[in-house]
């Protein structure tokens, strides 16, 4: 039956193939959230800088253990920022993150002393070992170290490390420049026209433009052209005149008598790597090359099939671009029993729950045909069942996806 249709790993396999890294570009760390790193980051200093107090107490030293009861004159007192001071004898005051006085090899918290009456000395009322609550230089990032891999989204949580080391210009991978053609005369764009019979709202292009900035891509040029084979040569040459490296196109792949995708690639000189995968939705699914590397994803015009083409195929293509891993799926147990058709692989819009015991479970959301877009906009993570599944009890694993590549499916509770 599938005949023609490629198997989904061998079509994946294929779109990888045709893949590569985007060039490295110099981003000011101000600038880097949601960037991908392109080297790995070697530190050039070390984390923390000095030896600096954990608490907010006195500093002193010892050979061993200076037992409680130790009286000791206070020498003078270290705030954060203070410079280097050197220590003789005696305490010092010290606040956390000060520099530890040279000299100097512990500290005990303000808790445990007490003061005298002419607040000149303290008595330790603990006994303070070698180091304690002492954040020694080095002890977070050592110099040299490699802190942060290639192929990393840079978080607020690497740019703290980022920061804290003064990394100023972090190499990261440019972000694939991405077309966007809608093709059917039957679409409207404008949100305020009136429809006439027969037309539809363009869902797809909207969805595009949102998804492509939330899956590390820059949405470069983006339109919508009827049935025509010169208005659709034309948008493409716009798109690649604004320096596409990707363009997604929806509609006009299957076997309708106004399918001219595939016909209007060849003409353009496009190398279609292949044409019919075996999944559900978006089985008419065409991948090309354009002269000039350009990758061309033809989506099946079906909102869930465009979803679900940019989720499986054009987001693997954006990793290899932006040089991040291949991803993993989690596995998730099922809600509930699950049967689907053999011989292709189901992409299922899903929502994932989180039961009252804190515990994961999937649920395939009613409503799996692909101009479905009302249970997509419930759907918080996408299910995948291999082909050669046909039934599934409740409590089976299943692979679960997030939304988008960048993008850990956020669970729901189950009662919400
Ligand atoms: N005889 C066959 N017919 C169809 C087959 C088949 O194998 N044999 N495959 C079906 C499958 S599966 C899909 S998916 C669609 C794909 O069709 P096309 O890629 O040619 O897409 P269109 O015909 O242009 O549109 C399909 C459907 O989607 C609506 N659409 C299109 N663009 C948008 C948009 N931008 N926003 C919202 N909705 C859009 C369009 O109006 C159609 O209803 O073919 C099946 N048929
Ligand atoms: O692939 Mo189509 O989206 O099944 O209807």
């Amino acid at each position: 039956m599938n005949q023609d249709a490629l198997a989904y790993d061998a079509a994946l396999r294929i779109v990888l193939e045709h893949s590569s890294a985007l060039p490295t570009q110099a981003c000011p760390l101000a600038a880097c959230l949601d960037r991908v790193l392109a080297a790995p980051i070697v530190s050039e200093a070390a984390l923390p800088p000095f030896d600096n107090s954990a608490m907010d107490g006195f500093a002193l030293r010892g050979d061993a253990t200076v037992p409680a009861g130790t009286e000791l004159a206070i020498e003078g007192e270290q705030a954060a920022g203070d410079g280097i001071a050197c220590a003789r004898d005696g305490a010092w005051e010290i606040m956390t993150g000060a520099r530890i006085p040279d000299g100097l090899d512990r500290v005990i918290p303000v808790e445990q002393v007490e003061r005298s009456a002419t607040g000149a000395r303290i008595k330790l009322l603990a006994d303070v070992g070698p180091g304690q609550n002492v954040r020694s230089a080095g002890s977070d990032v050592a110099h040299g170290e490699t802190v942060l891999a290639a192929g990393t989204l840079l978080r607020a949580q690497q740019l703290a490390l980022l920061a804290a080391l003064g990394v100023a210009e972090v190499p990261v991978a440019a972000r694939p420049r991405v077309a966007v053609v809608c093709t059917g005369r039957e679409l409207v764009d404008d949100p305020a026209q009136a429809l006439s019979p027969g037309q539809i709202r363009n869902s797809n292009g909207p969805f595009l433009a949102a998804r492509l900035p939330l899956a590390g891509a820059d949405v470069v040029h983006q339109e919508t052209v009827g049935d025509d084979a010169a208005a659709f040569a034309a948008a493409l040459r716009r798109g690649l005149d604004a320096g596409a490296n990707v363009i997604v196109t929806s509609g006009a792949v299957s076997m309708g008598r106004y399918d001219f995708v595939p016909q209007a690639l060849e003409r353009r000189g496009a190398r279609t790597l292949f044409h019919k995968v075996a999944i559900r939705p978006g089985k008419p699914l065409l991948f090309a090359r354009l002269p000039g590397n350009v990758l061309l994803f033809g989506l099946p015009g079906n909102p869930i099939a465009v979803a679900v083409g940019l989720r499986f195929f054009v987001e693997p293509a954006l990793r290899v671009m932006l040089g991040m891993p291949r991803e993993r799926p989690c596995r998730v147990p099922l809600l509930r029993a699950y049967e689907k058709k053999p011989r292709l692989r189901f992409f299922l819009k899903s929502r994932l729950h989180i039961d009252a015991q804190g515990r994961l479970a999937v649920e395939v959301l009613d409503g799996q045909e692909s101009y479905r877009i009302r249970p997509l906009a419930h759907a918080n993570a996408w299910a995948a069942i291999p082909a050669d599944v046909d039934a599934l009890p409740a409590g089976a694993m299943v692979d679960v996806h997030g939304p988008g590549h960048l993008e850990f499916p956020l669970p729901c509770r189950s009662d919400a």
